[in-house]
């Protein structure tokens, strides 16, 4: 007997474009959404753009209610939750990078209230994802939380972030390729569960980016439209396979550990590119594709060396050889590199 069943969940309105930022109200209302709108974000995505959201459905007759985050953790979901309590929320729009919205897609799965995602900035694949990503102590927690509603990316405020959040969203997108080589070896190895649409699209996104990279420039507003575009369709991939497999691997493990130990860690997205060069030196070896990774990020402006991330060399190494360690994903590290054998890989491929 077939006994397969899959939930799938996707944002209802995907609203994107120059100025989409005033359609904010038009695209919930249309959810008939009822009581009261928390308007969570962090520090300059709240000057930028969160008042405008305020304004806006304060001009409308909703008695909005916001809260301004600085950092995700645990701790932070849980005075969201407190806050919305507090004034009655009705629903939540998270207004920010991938920490706020991360935050508030939590908060709104604990209280079951719809989310709708606001990005400031296109700096990472989590704006459409059912997942948030947190770290508690040694590890680092993908959840499951709630998918938003609606998306609201307005590109005339992405294209006015700083250059290197646009880059840092391109190069979390590059390291889909590698993503999708450690869940087919996972798949193959330890029969964790594939899903080859998700797969597909994965792979289709980081290779339309690629191939859009001359057209992606500091300045460009167009720039934004074609990297968000991409953003929405690898979270897309991701709520596919409910599972943040299809864009997060061993690349995203080394950057994980960089935020614990590096002093002063980079984007996320730079991160996980660097990590995406080392990790297809793995997978593929000396003549393997790594280099075409590299030319990938270095054609969009990111960062390829632990130099340009601003992480010593030795805690490039340290982080590739406990990666593994901080959360239980089969990838092509294994159980674990040798401290010569990350040396190796980092040096090979220029990292360090
Ligand atoms: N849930 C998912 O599926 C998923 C996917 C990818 C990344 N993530 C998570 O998202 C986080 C990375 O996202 P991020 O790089 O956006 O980090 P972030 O949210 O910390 O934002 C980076 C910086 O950009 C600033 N910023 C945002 N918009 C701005 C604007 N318009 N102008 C000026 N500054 C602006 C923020 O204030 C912050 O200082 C990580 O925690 C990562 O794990 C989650
Ligand atoms: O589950 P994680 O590893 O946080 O990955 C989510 C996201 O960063 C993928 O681009
Ligand atoms: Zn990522």
């Amino acid at each position: 007997m077939f006994e397969k069943s899959t939930w799938i969940r996707l944002p209802r309105n995907v609203v994107v474009g120059h100025g989409v930022l005033d359609q904010t109200l038009d695209a919930v209302d249309e959810l008939h959404l009822a009581g009261r709108p928390l308007v969570v974000s962090s520090p300059t995505p709240h000057a930028v753009a969160g008042e405008r959201v305020v304004d806006q459905f304060e001009d409308a007759g909703y008695d909005p209610a916001e809260v301004v985050i600085d950092e995700a953790s645990f701790d932070a979901v849980q005075r969201v939750i407190a806050h919305a309590e507090d004034v009655d929320a009705g629903f939540m729009l998270g207004v920010g990078g991938g920490k706020a919205i991360d935050i508030t897609k939590m908060a709104a799965d604990d209280l079951g209230l719809g989310f709708v995602s606001v990005p400031t900035a296109a700096s990472h694949d989590g704006i459409v994802s059912g997942r948030g990503s947190v770290p508690e102590g040694d590890t680092r927690h993908s959840v499951a939380a709630e998918p938003p509603l609606a998306v609201v990316a307005d590109t005339e405020v992405l294209a006015e972030a700083p250059w290197r959040l646009t880059t840092a969203g391109c190069a979390d997108i590059i390291s889909n390729y590698t993503a999708v080589r450690d869940w087919e070896l996972a798949h193959r190895l330890k029969n964790v569960p594939y899903s080859e649409y998700a797969g597909a699209l994965s792979q289709m996104t980081a290779e339309m980016l690629v191939d859009s990279a001359s057209s992606i420039k500091k300045g460009l507003e167009e720039s934004s439209w074609i990297v968000v575009k991409a953003l929405v369709s690898s979270g897309v991939a991701m709520s596919i396979a409910d599972s943040s497999r299809p864009a997060s691997g061993a690349e995203h493990l080394f950057s994980h550990q960089l935020d614990r130990i590096a002093p002063d860690p980079g984007l996320h997205g730079h991160q996980v590119g660097v990590g995406a060069i080392m990790t297809e030196y793995l997978h593929s070896g000396p003549k393997g594709r790594w280099r075409d990774v590299r030319d990938a990020l270095g054609a969009i402006g990111a960062p390829t060396t632990a130099d340009e991330l601003g992480i010593d060399d030795e805690t490039v190494v340290e982080a590739l050889t406990t990666a593994h360690e901080i959360r239980d994903r089969y990838t092509v590290l294994g159980d674990g590199m040798s401290e010569e054998a990350a040396i190796e890989a980092a040096t090979v491929t220029g990292v360090v």
